[in-house]
């Protein structure tokens, strides 16, 4: 019997019969079963349908790792993926039929986007920060988000510390130089960077990360961030911006892209820096007013900046795209002295992306395959033991609901003639998740309830597991 309007379309055209390779009626399939129980593989996990691993579609973008493909793959998903991000038709096209996306920091999945995603299940940002994705309204829609927490943390403090010393020996400029045939050995305003103060705007795990690496060349480290954070080593976290502003000989962003760290860095702020300081940004572009910086630079206010990050950057790899058409004030920026420029590749190590890669597939294959949400970054976390292999007429029901009074209970009404295993709910804002394991339900009874949670009020997506 094939299920119809469904609203979480993993499960769209899919049958709750059980699948040809699930039927175990021959003696020889007897005996493994068997033996499966004496060798007690019942804790391995069982493989819950009613998909079959070959019914799910990801589609990855923007270079993701073969790390991720690799652990998709083995999992039996069908892949596609593409180097570089995709157009805002295209992208349209090809979300329509995918169960999961996996993208990096180029690739803006906007609720325009996301309603014609009427398949996905789970969003995969391959990368740490989150605000390409409009996270409420996915999970508004049912969609979970996952991120990499912390695995390219090491590669952009790495760059920063390259980056702080570049800057204070004008290595850049110099290298330019050279290339193009001049030499030009001067020792005016270059510095050690031993003994000078580097002011970390946003004490997280990259900032934090940073400050040890630059204790260990001999640098005092202040930082300041919207919470109190345990200082490591000697650094000192500054009550206001303004104070870390007068102190710092560097300034370095390592915060998220929100409402309150828009230009952040600005007029006020730079005026209030000490004489020559240097600004590096490697969080997201929204946060250093580049034009304001532009007159300060001018005037020797500041001595050299370094920037990662832009309000408008190229979706795909190309030459002559990095212009005023992407920001009006490009020109200018690049004809400014002691300006590194690099094209957003913070986190664009081997190690990183591998370990991105392996990360992030483990979570949405996990969410795919048992509706783990630990870790995830919209929906409230949620896990249950994996349902082992002689757990054969237990069924897994994920119910991603509107987080309002009653539900539980029209739930646990619908379930009242099965024996409730496991259950554990939890809420978010206005979305709440329910997982709940039941038992002794054969698959007629499968249909019949995904029909009458399908029904209820507070639904937003449903899923059965078996
Ligand atoms: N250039 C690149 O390739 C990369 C850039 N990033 C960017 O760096 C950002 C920071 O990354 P993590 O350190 O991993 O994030 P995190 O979440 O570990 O740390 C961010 C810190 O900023 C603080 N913060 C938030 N709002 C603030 C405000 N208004 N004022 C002061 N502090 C504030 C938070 O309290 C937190 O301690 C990411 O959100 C991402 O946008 C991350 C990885 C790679
Ligand atoms: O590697 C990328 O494409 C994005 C890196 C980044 O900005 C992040 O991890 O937030």
């Amino acid at each position: 019997m094939n299920i119809i309007n469904l609203q979480n379309a993993a499960q769209q055209d899919i049958t709750f019969e059980p699948k040809a390779d699930t039927i175990s009626a021959s003696p020889i399939q007897t005996f493994i079963d068997s033996l499966r129980h004496r060798l007690s593989v019942s804790r391995q996990p069982k493989a819950l349908k009613p998909f079959s691993p070959g019914d799910i579609k990801i589609l990855l973008l923007e270079n993701v790792n073969q790390s991720a493909t690799n652990i998709f793959q083995e999992q039996g998903y069908q892949v596609e993926s593409y180097n570089g991000a995709l157009t805002e038709d295209c992208l349209i096209e090809k979300i329509k039929d995918v169960h999961a996306i996996g993208i990096r920091s180029k690739t803006k999945l906007t609720a325009k986007i996301l309603e014609h995603a009427k398949k996905l299940i789970v969003i995969g940002c391959f990368c740490i920060g989150t605000n390409q994705v409009d996270i409420d309204y996915a999970a508004s829609i049912g969609v979970a988000v996952f991120k990499s927490p912390f695995s390219n943390s090491r590669s952009v403090a790495e760059l920063v510390i390259a980056e702080i010393i570049t800057l204070a020996r004008q290595i850049g400029d110099r290298s330019i130089e050279l290339h193009t045939g001049t030499w030009n050995k001067v020792s005016s305003r270059c510095w050690e960077v031993r003994g000078k103060t580097l002011g970390i705007i946003g004490y997280g795990h990259i900032g934090s990360q940073l400050s040890v690496l630059a204790e260990s060349l001999g640098m005092h480290v202040l930082y300041y961030d919207i919470v109190t954070i345990m200082p490591l080593g000697t650094a000192k976290q500054m009550s206001t911006l303004n104070e870390l502003l007068n102190k710092a000989d560097f300034v370095t962003c390592h915060v998220p892209a929100t409402p309150e760290t828009k230009n952040m860095l600005s007029a006020p702020q730079f005026s209030a820096m000490k004489d020559g300081a240097y600004v590096i940004n490697a969080s997201r572009g929204t946060v250093v007013d580049i034009s304001s910086l532009l007159t300060v630079m001018k005037a020797e206010k500041v001595a050299g900046a370094a920037f990662d990050v832009f309000p408008s950057e190229p979706a795909n790899n190309a030459s002559g795209v990095y212009n005023d058409t992407l920001n009006n004030w490009t020109s200018e920026l690049i004809s400014l002295p002691n300006v590194i420029l690099t094209p957003h590749i913070g986190g664009s190590t081997e190690e990183a992306q591998c370990v991105i890669g392996n990360e992030v597939a483990h979570m949405l294959s996990k969410y795919i395959n048992e509706g783990t949400s630990v870790s995830s970054v919209n929906l409230p976390e949620i896990s249950l033991k994996t349902l082992a292999l002689d757990k054969e007429n237990t069924v897994r029901i994920l119910y991603i609901h509107k987080n309002i009074p009653g539900v539980l209970k029209t739930v646990n009404d619908i379930l009242a003639d099965h024996n409730i295993d496991k259950q554990f709910s939890d809420s978010r804002d206005n979305i709440a998740y329910l997982m709940i394991d039941i038992s002794s339900v054969s698959q007629d009874e499968i249909k019949q309830l995904y029909d009458s949670l399908n029904q209820t009020n507070a639904k937003i997506s449903v899923r059965i597991l078996y």
